[in-house]
């Protein structure tokens, strides 16, 4: 006997209908056997009503900083939604946002284990491998105190005031000759095409003591392709969540393979040089300190964790990716802004002009007196938010937060753009307004203000490399701007609208650079 149940699954018997239905049941007893009781006193998150199989992968859409932030408006800071089969739990709001991340840090520090970061760093990422605390612990340590020593300690005897300083000058010198050749045969340039290889450079000089040529094809094919790595890692990303679209052709995710191996095949061939030329009392970079590391074991000497060489050194693979993607985007971005509001360039030249002049390049030092610039760049910051979610984070135990149950293992986004437009924060939050980080009068940056923009996470995951960017922006942007005035290609209208990912990018574009009166025109660099 034959019982027709669905056209698409054709005829079926009685006894495999009985089947297929125990079966379903059985699953459906087990799922609710399996999920972790509500304790006494605290209750269910609230959120939209997922679909079977997919969840809310369609409410959420492409742009997950905008959805989530409207769904808060609905369910409130702390809301859950389903991605696939999996729930994830979206924080809103500086207050409970800080709650989480700092006053339950501990709590909220885990990495949930998806699928696209089993192929960052071969399944070995600092940031984004799902390692147990003690071992993300002392490798964070590790990488902390090798930028310390390799980028931002103070240098007695040269120049500059750390090997940062003089990293970023030395490219930033670069970067506006390259400019200049560019403007002089092409009559525009592409911002994002020459602020990578300038900010790779820094971080590759202080990583493996080495810098590329502006043209060079292997570092070009992989910080070009940075921004595919970005939309796969970028919080809400389907295939993470639905395991069986791992398995269906994707454009996406196999540039992303490809740009993990060419970065894994490109790191490889710069550690091995540095084991083939280890010279224990020559540490040139933080590779040989890593290196260094290893073969002392002074990891060891103090606790019980046991790292692998291949994850202390891999360590520099993170500083590495990073180090290039954040800041360049971050650059890329005031730029645009800069051409975007050609009055607030203008009121930074004249800063620059009264407090730098012409004579000298300028330093990290300089920041105190230039509060317009620093102003600049908060508000690039915040009005871009191009780190709209932190990486996810995963919760390490069972926990509550606002009255809401937690179970331990849940994915947690934390959404920093609806922070920095949140209207009970920020005064007409879309409006681009540097002078909103200023004082009074003017002439000095409001800090309290400045602390509540939010791009580099808070708490125990908070970025490591937060100071380096921070110096590597300012200075960076100080060059271009003593040297140069930016402008839109005539009758071309700059289309701002960003492109969704971990690092959210301003479409390509091309822009012109003047030079600015006093700064004659110098031949190519390389
Ligand atoms: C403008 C520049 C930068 C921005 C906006 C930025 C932002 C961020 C954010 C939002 C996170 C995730 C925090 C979280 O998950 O809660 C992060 C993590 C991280 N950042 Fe940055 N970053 C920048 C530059 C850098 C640089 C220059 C380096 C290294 C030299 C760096 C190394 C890292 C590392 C290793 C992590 C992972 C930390 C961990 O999981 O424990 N970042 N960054």
């Amino acid at each position: 006997m034959a019982l027709t149940i669905l056209p698409i699954l054709g005829p079926i018997s009685v006894s495999e209908s009985l089947v297929a239905m125990i079966t379903i049941c059985m699953v459906y007893l087990i799922m609710r056997l399996m999920r972790t009781k509500i304790p006494e006193g605290l209750q269910k998150l609230p959120g939209p009503k997922p679909l079977p199989i997919i969840g809310n992968v369609l409410e959420v859409g492409n742009n997950p900083h905008l959805s989530l932030t409207a769904m808060s408006k609905c369910y409130g800071p702390v809301f859950q939604i389903q991605i696939g089969m999996r729930p994830v739990v979206v924080l809103s709001g500086n207050e409970v946002i800080r709650q989480a991340l700092l006053k339950q840090g501990d709590e909220f520090a885990g990495r949930p284990d998806l699928h696209s970061s089993k192929f960052i760093s071969d399944g070995k990422s600092l940031a984004f491998s799902t390692d147990q605390v003690g071992v993300w612990r002392a490798r964070r340590k590790l990488a902390l105190s090798a930028l310390r020593t390799f980028a931002t300690v103070q240098s007695e005897s040269s120049e500059y005031s750390c090997a940062l300083e003089e990293h970023i000058s030395k490219e930033g010198l670069y970067l506006v000759e390259r400019l200049n050749s560019v403007m002089k045969m092409e009559g525009s340039f592409d911002p994002f095409r020459y602020i990578v290889v300038s900010v790779a450079n820094v971080i590759c000089g202080i990583c493996f003591g080495h810098r590329y040529s502006h043209d060079d094809d292997e570092l070009l094919s992989l910080v070009n392709l940075s921004d595919e790595f970005g939309k796969v890692v970028g919080s809400g990303n389907p295939s993470d969540f639905i395991p069986f679209l791992r398995f269906l052709p994707s454009k996406t995710m196999k540039k992303f393979l490809d740009i993990n191996a060419r970065f894994s095949k490109l790191m490889k061939r710069l550690v091995t040089e540095h084991y083939d030329t280890f010279d224990k009392n020559n540490i040139r970079d933080i590779t040989d300190s890593l290196i260094d590391h290893c073969e002392d074991r002074k990891l060891d000497e103090n606790s019980n964790v046991q790292v692998s060489d291949e994850k202390i050194v891999g360590i520099v693979n993170d500083l590495f990716g990073a180090g290039f993607d954040t800041i360049s985007t971050a650059l890329s971005w005031a730029v645009v802004y800069l051409v975007a509001y050609p009055e607030v360039q203008e009121r930074l030249h004249r800063e620059l002009n009264e407090k730098i002049g012409k004579d000298r390049t300028p330093r990290l030092s300089d920041r105190p007196d230039l509060p317009l610039l620093e102003s600049f760049i908060l508000e690039t910051f915040r009005h871009s938010s191009f780190l709209p979610f932190t990486i996810p984070h995963c919760t390490t135990k069972n926990t509550s937060l606002n009255g809401y149950f937690i179970p331990k293992d849940t994915c947690v986004f934390v959404n920093q753009w609806q922070v920095n437009r949140d209207p009970e924060l920020w005064k007409d939050p879309s409006s681009f307004n540097p002078d909103r980080f200023l004082s009074a009068d003017g002439t000095e940056l409001n800090k309290v203000e400045g602390e509540k923009v939010l791009a580099f996470g808070l708490g125990k995951r908070r970025c490591i490399g937060e100071a380096i960017g921070r110096s590597e922006v300012f200075l960076f942007l100080a060059i271009l701007l003593q040297r140069f005035k930016f402008n839109s290609m005539p009758g071309e209208i700059l289309d701002m609208t960003p492109e969704y990912g971990l690092t959210m990018k301003h479409k390509r574009c091309r822009l012109r650079a003047t030079p600015q009166p006093g700064f004659e025109v110098s031949g190519a660099a390389s």
